[in-house]
């Protein structure tokens, strides 16, 4: 395939309710997508991918606007060069580019939907997935108070997710912790999230959280502090999970062997495509660590793709694959439906959803042409 443009459309989708997290409080999802056109010997296929850089570098060092200039100056302008492009090989073209993942991720990601589209296969035949469906956990942001971290994970329940996964922060952790659980006892998969919000120094009152039975911890400490999870590891029974940390299949692999993480979030933009989140699960698979897919408020597109890559074997806890409706009142994709606690692999061609040129009209900002 020969790639003969690129559009990044900006999009800002109002969230059904503020979202906070330890780093940020978003009431709109804000991303862009990629609307790539390719010339194939089966004439021109577009693909579409999306990056899951937030607006402000909190979460990693990569937002919006440096995720468009990048493609803008380097990244697209690499991939125009190559006459036979192929989803297994971005990410080597795009190597001398430093960092970026989400925006490397964003790219890969539409040259695999217009290699699939051209192959006429669904992305979970190419990933080789084995189920139909995958458990839905949902992500619980951090609440005013305990009782409305009550409620609103009431709600959850009731609507049957398969996973709580409730983000803390120091002030706002063991307190919430204990009250969910004596509201609903110790029946339901829990999980807590700190985003890098604690160092070592908090390791006694971490070990506190090992009186309520979660499934994990995820990233309590820096995106640098592999050594220091290792340790805090060793003080802790909950068993520890790394996000932040995980950017490379190195990473993960430095982390399993410093005994860092017994637990594994993938996001393929973290770790700068699909492929590369592939390699991640495989590695986790051979030694034996448990994965689950982590979210990034993807709209559909994301999502779709996301629970392609879920249903692969190793994907064993259930990941932060919610219905669309959990943060969007309308999505710019088919609907992602939870039901029952699990949501549907698309077996569709493609992603198996396709963005609808009214939805992203009304939730686009602005759009970025980009020609060889
Ligand atoms: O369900 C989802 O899509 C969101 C899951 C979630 O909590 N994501 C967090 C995270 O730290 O993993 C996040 C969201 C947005 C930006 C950065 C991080």
């Amino acid at each position: 395939m020969k790639l003969k443009s690129v559009t990044l459309h900006q999009v800002s989708i109002p969230l059904v309710t503020p979202f906070e997290t330890s780093f940020m409080r978003e009431t709109e999802k804000d991303c862009y997508l990629v609307e790539a056109v390719f010339d194939t010997p089966q004439g021109e296929i577009t693909g579409w991918g999306e990056s899951v850089a937030m607006i402000s570098p909190l979460y990693s060092s990569e937002y919006v606007a440096a995720g468009i200039d990048v493609t803008r100056r380097w990244l697209a302008p690499l991939l125009f060069d190559v006459e036979n492009l192929t989803a297994e090989t971005v990410g080597w073209h795009l190597r001398h580019v430093i960092g970026h993942p989400m925006a490397k991720s964003a790219l890969e990601m539409a040259v695999i939907e217009a290699q699939l589209k051209l192959n006429n296969q669904s992305f979970k035949d190419y990933l080789g997935g084995v189920v139909d469906s995958v458990p839905s956990g949902v992500s619980v942001g951090i609440q005013d108070s305990v009782e409305e971290t009550v409620k609103v994970i009431g709600g959850y329940l009731e609507e049957g997710y398969a996973r709580i996964k409730l983000k803390i922060k120091p002030g706002k952790d063991i307190a919430p912790v204990a009250a969910v659980r004596k509201a609903f006892g110790d029946d339901f998969g829990f999980q807590v999230d700190a985003n890098a919000a604690y160092t070592l120094v908090d390791a006694a009152h971490l070990r506190r959280l090992d009186d309520y039975g979660l499934l994990l911890i995820e990233q309590p400490l820096g995106e640098a502090d592999i050594r220091q999870h290792a340790e805090l590891a060793k003080l802790m029974d909950t068993p520890m999970c790394l996000d932040e940390s995980i950017v490379s299949a190195e990473a993960a692999a430095d982390a399993i062997m410093l005994g860092a993480t017994s637990v594994i979030n993938i996001k393929p933009g973290r770790v700068g495509g699909f492929i590369e989140a592939k390699k991640i699960h495989d590695l986790a698979a051979a030694h034996g660590v448990a994965v689950w897919h982590g979210g990034m408020v993807e709209t559909g597109l994301g999502r779709a793709a996301n629970a392609a890559l879920a249903s692969l074997p190793g994907f064993t806890l259930p990941g932060d694959i919610s219905g669309s409706n959990r943060f969007f009142h309308e999505d710019i994709t088919e609907e992602i439906v939870m039901y029952d606690g699990k949501v549907d692999v698309p077996t569709g061609i493609g992603f198996g959803v396709s963005i609808d040129p009214a939805k992203l009209e009304r939730f686009r900002t602005e759009s970025v042409e980009i020609l060889p």
